[in-house]
Order: structure tokens, then C-alpha cells, then sequence
């Protein structure tokens, strides 16, 4: 630390890096942990230096931690502390027996303490950011939990309960008499500064959706937030408090939320209510609310938006794809359907039969996937993110992350993302036609891909909404287009002249060998050499296929280095992988699945196909325990998944499942021909 007064305090950068890596950067080396907690809970966190918050003046409890921590006979100076978030603290541990409590206080990472659990008969457990650890051995009675119980506010519908005036979350287990046998006791406090992550968010009025995994620090997050927004940008904020997590128990808010108003809501069931309430009774131009997570709630959120009052809340999800499938929070995201075309239509663009939309614009304008406490995903735009994972697009988003040992926010520029984690292969087999559809535009400014990878991420003809460019290099290019138009092609694939505007060369070998030149060229476009042994048609076939994506690189025309840009069209081998179409018609299995039948208890009719992609089909349908039925003729077969389970009880009866179009030809599957199969309705998804 290098200066302190009652106002400003300048520390050292490291300081706060407990939160990231306790073990490295502590400021304190032991007991003092908690003196940083303060420091921490107190100031506002800026890059490079660290300025106290009025409202959380510590100057003078910043002492030598040998001071604080005389715990003598188990009174303890922490209890009449001056400092808000130690006295808070204290009246966390006093939930404890008194022997545990000292134990805890010992520990060195007191200050970073995230929970208690207290399981009956079991040992008490403390949380702390480096892991678990046992605080006694001795395990917990009826006594022990009896005494902590009776520190506590009334447990409400959702079994949790807080203690008052501070943030901490008590959250009771049951047993089936409904006598409580369990308590995770979560530590509460207000973090300033962790919403400088997303200052600019706030600041540019839009609404947020804050999503990430339990204990990442969402509440923590949205409750600073309603703090600077409410003191700082002078707004009118009312936070919806359903389990009263962001402004604490009791009937006076915590001062963590500043001057931002807070309801409190009677039943959890009542949250969409109370949310409601807030905007028609009390003019808010912002709510803040916590756990959106039923479809009442969604729909209040979204009712709340159209009305122009801006939004900032919490789901739970990893990431927005999570969201997507939830059919309660779809609409978050402004909800997705599924949209038929004729099959004219469906030809002209050539585009796959059903095709995914989202129905309307998103509840919320950005979103943040919290990563970690110090990491986060910034989406500033919600409706292209969407629409981008709807098209098989990767979709763009901003890294954020406190530097360890600057102390600046780190911010990377929007970057795609690996919407699927497979194998590049993948990548270039990718099928769903949607997104041939849909351009960019806007975020292209952020893609500067080589054109190499230009051709490798849009090689599949069904990502391109323009014709492949390819430069012939010693083959007719009237071969090349007179081979295109016979495969139907002809639309998807031209020839250039201008190797700078070309998108992948077609080279004969033995030419090649003799110029090697053309890969200098190539290499300094960044361009494939599609290589040709034998100008044979069925080589030139399979060129203009494996130019369009539409066969995948086989293990002897692997995807080339950029040093060696050559692709060898040769006799197909064996095949061992998965062909593209194969690869193609699971994946579009996969996106009917998971963003349509599942999510929308929807039928959805694929592709047709030819029979053995059609049995595989099926084997990826079942692997879901779904039904499906094959319909068409036999030069026609396609398969439509239905919303219905498999289930192998019972013997198969017809079922009374409206669905769309189901040709008289049809018949449900059951798994391979087996007898006895039956389908049942879909159970409604829990949330
Ligand atoms: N920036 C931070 N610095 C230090 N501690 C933090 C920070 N953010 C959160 N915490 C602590 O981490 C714990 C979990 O935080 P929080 O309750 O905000 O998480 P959450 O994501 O809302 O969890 P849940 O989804 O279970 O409600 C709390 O003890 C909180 O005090």
C-alpha cells in the first residue's frame, strides 16, 4: 500500500488479485486476508489505482490484521467494527457454533469465504475460492443447525433466507417431513467496482442480460450495477428483489445498492407480478431483477422492454446458445420459430426445407457471459448473435478481463466464435443453408480472414451467397463450367482471370510441376491449388465438389499448410470417415432437434436423403429417444422427427400427436424394426 487517508487510498496493483489467484498476489501474507476483503468491498475499483467509495469509508479499519483477529474467548473485535462488510462478515460467522467459528477464523482466506455448508451429520464445509475445506470434524447436529437457524430471517417458498441488514443468502434442505437438515450459507457482499467490466454497457442505456454459472458473481454484478446507475447515472432504478439477494434482508435496503429502490416480492411465484408493478407504479426507468427463469417471468421481461424501460437481469446458462434452448427463456432472445418453405421456394433459395428465424427482436440489446469474478463474454448485439447461431454462423463477441498484473480492463476486439467445437472438418461441412441467406454486413468489418481461410470457412457452397471464384491454371475453363452445369452447379461456381479476386486455383499436375511459380502466386494469395493428376471428368467431378465443400478432404488432400497450398484430387479411397453429405444431413438432424422438436414440441420435416444417410438419420434420431417417420417415395424419402418418445413397452398404436404433413405412405419408426415400440408425447421440459 502506498498511501492512505480517509478519503483516497492509492495500493498496490496486486493487491486485488486475490480474487484471481489468492495464492500469489496476496498483499497481507495470512490472517490480514479479510483487511484486503475490506480494502476491496470498500473502493471502487479503477484501472491502475483504487479510490475508496464514500458511502464505504474503511480508512480507519485498515490495521495490521494481528489487531482485528484477538479472538481471546470467542468475542471477537470484528463484532462492533466500523466497517460495514466486517461487521457483515462477522454476523455470517456467528451462524457457526462457536468452535467452528474460531477454526474459520483462522483461516487465511478468511476475507475471500464464499460458503458454508452445514449438512446434518455430516462435516461443515467452507468455500473458498482454492476449494473446499473441512472446518471440524466433528459433524453437525440438530443443535448446531437449530443455532444457526435461530440467526436467521423466516425461510420463504424457495427455502431461502437472508439475515438482516446484510447480503447473505442462507438456503435450507428438507427432509420429507420438512424439517430442515441442510444450509448452504452463501457470504454476501457488495463488490464495488466489479461492474466497471461493463461501464460502457451500462452507460449506453441498452438492456443487459447478465448470464453464467451458479456463484460466478452475477447478483454481485447487477447489484453494483443498479448502484451506478442510480448514483451515478442518476437514474430511477427499482430492483425486483425476489429473494431479497441484491439489497439484503430487512425492510431497509443495503447500502450496496445506493440510492436505487428496491420491492420486495411476497412469493417467489409473484416475481413477473411484482416486475409488472414496479413499471406501471413507480415510474423506474430502469428494473433490475435476478433469476429470470420461468416463462411468466420471460414474458414480464419482455413486456417490460416494449415499454421502453431499461433492463438489466440475470438468467442461468453458460451461454446464449443455453438460453436458446430453454423454452422458458427463448424469448429472451426474442424467441425462435421454425419456417417452412414450398419446395419451389425452397429450390430457388436454395436453402434447406425448414429453416430457423428468430421470431422478433431480443428482450435485451447485449449480453455478458460471465466467464469468471474477472472474465466475461460481451455480445453487443443480441439479435446478431442469434440470428448468427441460428445460421450456423459463428457469432461475434468481446473478451473483457481484468489484467493480473496491470490492473487494466483487457479488451479484445469481437471475435467469431467456434460456434461448433468439431474438428475443422467440420467446419467446412457445416450445413445449415440458412446462412447463405443472411450477410453480415456490419460485423464483417471484423472478419480478416486469409483467403485461404476465407475458402476453408465458407467452402461449403451452402455458405456462399456468391459464386465460387476459381482460376484455372492449365485446364479448359469451358471443361471446368461444362462439368458445374451438369451437376446442377452451375449457379454456385465461375472461372476468373484475376487470380487476386479468385477463391481457389484448379491446376493440372503436370503443368504444375513444370511452372512452380503458380505456388509462389498462390501462396502469396493465400490460395488452395486444387491439383488434378489425369484431366479425367470424374476427377474434374469430384474437383468442383471438394472446391464447393461439398466432399469433404479426404486423408490424402488434407486441408493444406500454408506453406504447401496443394490439394491432390486422386481416386476416392475407401471410405472411413463419415462422407460430407452424411455429415451434413446429422447436422441438420441435429439443429431440427435441439432448436425446434425439443424446444418447440414441434414435427420437423428434413431433407430428402438417399436411404443409407436416412437410416443414419434415424440412428442419430433414436440416440435422442425420439420418434421419426419416413415419408415420400422411394426416389423421394425424407424423414420427419416427431415430438413423441420412443419408448419399447408397449406395442405401437397410432398416435392421436397432431402433426404436420404426414404422407399416407408413412410409417413411424421404432428403432430399427424392432416390435413393441411405441411413442408417447414429450414431457414438457423442466426449467
Ligand atoms: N467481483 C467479486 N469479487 C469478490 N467476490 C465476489 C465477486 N463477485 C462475487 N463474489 C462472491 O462470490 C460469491 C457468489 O457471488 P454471487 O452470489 O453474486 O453469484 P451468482 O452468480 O449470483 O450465484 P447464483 O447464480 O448461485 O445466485 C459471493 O460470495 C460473492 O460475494
Amino acid at each position: 500500500m502506498r498511501a492512505l487517508n480517509s478519503h483516497v487510498v492509492l495500493i498496490d496493483l496486486h493487491c486485488t488479485s486475490w480474487q484471481r489467484n489468492n495464492n500469489k498476489h496476496l498483499l497481507f501474507p495470512t490472517t490480514s486476508n479479510l483487511n484486503n476483503f475490506n480494502l476491496l468491498s470498500s473502493f471502487r475499483r479503477s484501472p491502475k489505482r483504487i479510490q475508496c467509495s464514500k458511502s464505504y469509508s474503511s480508512s480507519p479499519e485498515i490495521r495490521r490484521p494481528s489487531d482485528r483477529y484477538s479472538i481471546g474467548n470467542g468475542s471477537s473485535p470484528l463484532k462492533n467494527s466500523e466497517n460495514p462488510a466486517t461487521a457483515e462478515l462477522y454476523m455470517f460467522l456467528e451462524l457457526l457454533p462457536l468452535k467452528m467459528r474460531k477454526e474459520l477464523y483462522e483461516h487465511s482466506e478468511i476475507g475471500g469465504l464464499i460458503e458454508v455448508v452445514m449438512d446434518l451429520g455430516r462435516k461443515p464445509l467452507a468455500r473458498f475460492p482454492s476449494g473446499d475445506w473441512v472446518i471440524s470434524q466433528q459433524p453437525i447436529t440438530h443443535d448446531d443447525l437449530r443455532h444457526a437457524i435461530s440467526m436467521v430471517g423466516d425461510f420463504s417458498d424457495d427455502n431461502r433466507s437472508g439475515i438482516d441488514s446484510s447480503l447473505h443468502r442462507i438456503s435450507a434442505i428438507r427432509n420429507r417431513q420438512m424439517q430442515i437438515i441442510g444450509l448452504t450459507c452463501r457470504v454476501g457482499r457488495a463488490v464495488s467496482g466489479s461492474a466497471e467490466i461493463i461501464r460502457d454497457l451500462v452507460e449506453r442505456g441498452g438492456s443487459i442480460l447478465v448470464i453464467g454459472p451458479p456463484g460466478v458473481g452475477k447478483t454481485t454484478l447487477i447489484r453494483e450495477t443498479a448502484r451506478m446507475l442510480a448514483d451515478e447515472f442518476m437514474k430511477r432504478v427499482v430492483i425486483v428483489d425476489t429473494s431479497n439477494e441484491i439489497g439484503g434482508d430487512g425492510d431497509i435496503p443495503h447500502e450496496g445498492i445506493g440510492r436505487a429502490r428496491r420491492m420486495q416480492v411476497p412469493n417467489v411465484n409473484m416475481q413477473h407480478n411484482i416486475m409488472i408493478e414496479a413499471v406501471e407504479n413507480h415510474m423506474p426507468e430502469t428494473i433490475i431483477i435476478d433469476e429470470i427463469g420461468t416463462e411468466l417471468e420471460a414474458l414480464a421481461a419482455s413486456t417490460i422492454a416494449q415499454r421502453g424501460v431499461q433492463l438489466v437481469g440475470t438468467a442461468h446458462g453458460m451461454t446464449i446458445d443455453n438460453i436458446m434452448k430453454n423454452p422458458y427463456l427463448q424469448i429472451l432472445v426474442g424467441g425462435i420459430e421454425s419456417v417452412t418453405l414450398g419446395d419451389e421456394e425452397a429450390r430457388k433459395r436454395k436453402v434447406q426445407k425448414t429453416i430457423l428465424e428468430r421470431k422478433g427482436p431480443p428482450t435485451f440489446t447485449c449480453a455478458v457471459e460471465m466467464i469468471s469474478k474477472t472474465e466475461c463474454r460481451v455480445h453487443h448485439r443480441l439479435d446478431a448473435t442469434v440470428d448468427a447461431i441460428l445460421a450456423g454462423k459463428p457469432p461475434l463477441f468481446e473478451v473483457r478481463h481484468w489484467d493480473d498484473f496491470s490492473n487494466d480492463l483487457v479488451m479484445h476486439d469481437p471475435i467469431p466464435e467456434k460456434c461448433h467445437e468439431e474438428t475443422s472438418e467440420y467446419d467446412l461441412t457445416n450445413s445449415n443453408i440458412v446462412s447463405s441467406e443472411r450477410e453480415y454486413g456490419e460485423e464483417d468489418k471484423y472478419y480478416s480472414p486469409t483467403r485461404f481461410e476465407k475458402w476453408s470457412n465458407s467452402g461449403s457452397v451452402i455458405k456462399r451467397s456468391s459464386p465460387m471464384q476459381v482460376y484455372t491454371y492449365k485446364i479448359l475453363q469451358a471443361d471446368l463450367l461444362q462439368v458445374a452445369k451438369v451437376m446442377g452447379l452451375e449457379d454456385l461456381i465461375d472461372v476468373t482471370d484475376d487470380i487476386g479476386t479468385a477463391d481457389a486455383i484448379l491446376a493440372s499436375c503436370s503443368e504444375l510441376r513444370q511452372n512452380p511459380w503458380i505456388r509462389g502466386v498462390a501462396k502469396f494469395h493465400q490460395l488452395p491449388i486444387f491439383v488434378i493428376k489425369f484431366n479425367t471428368m470424374a476427377r474434374m467431378v469430384k474437383a468442383v465438389r471438394m472446391i464447393l465443400g461439398l466432399e469433404s478432404l479426404g486423408p490424402a488432400q488434407k486441408k493444406p499448410s500454408n506453406g504447401s497450398p496443394d490439394i491432390e484430387i486422386d481416386e476416392d479411397e475407401p471410405k472411413r470417415k463419415p462422407s460430407l453429405e452424411e455429415i451434413d444431413a446429422l447436422e441438420e438432424v441435429r439443429l431440427a432437434i435441439e432448436y425446434i422438436v425439443i424446444p418447440g414440441g414441434e414435427a420437423v420435416e428434413l431433407l430428402p436423403r438417399r436411404s443409407e444417410i436416412i437410416d443414419r438419420q434415424l440412428e442419430l434420431v433414436q440416440s435422442y429417444q425420439l420418434a421419426a417417420e419416413k415419408s415420400g417415395t422411394d426416389q423421394n424419402t425424407r424423414l420427419q422427427i416427431l415430438p413423441m418418445r420412443l419408448s419399447t413397452k408397449k406395442k405401437s398404436k397410432s398416435s392421436s400427436v397432431s402433426r404436420k404433413k404426414i404422407s399416407s405412405t408413412s410409417e413411424v419408426s421404432d428403432g430399427g424394426g424392432g416390435k413393441g415400440t411405441t411413442v408417447t408425447r414429450l414431457p414438457i421440459l423442466p426449467e
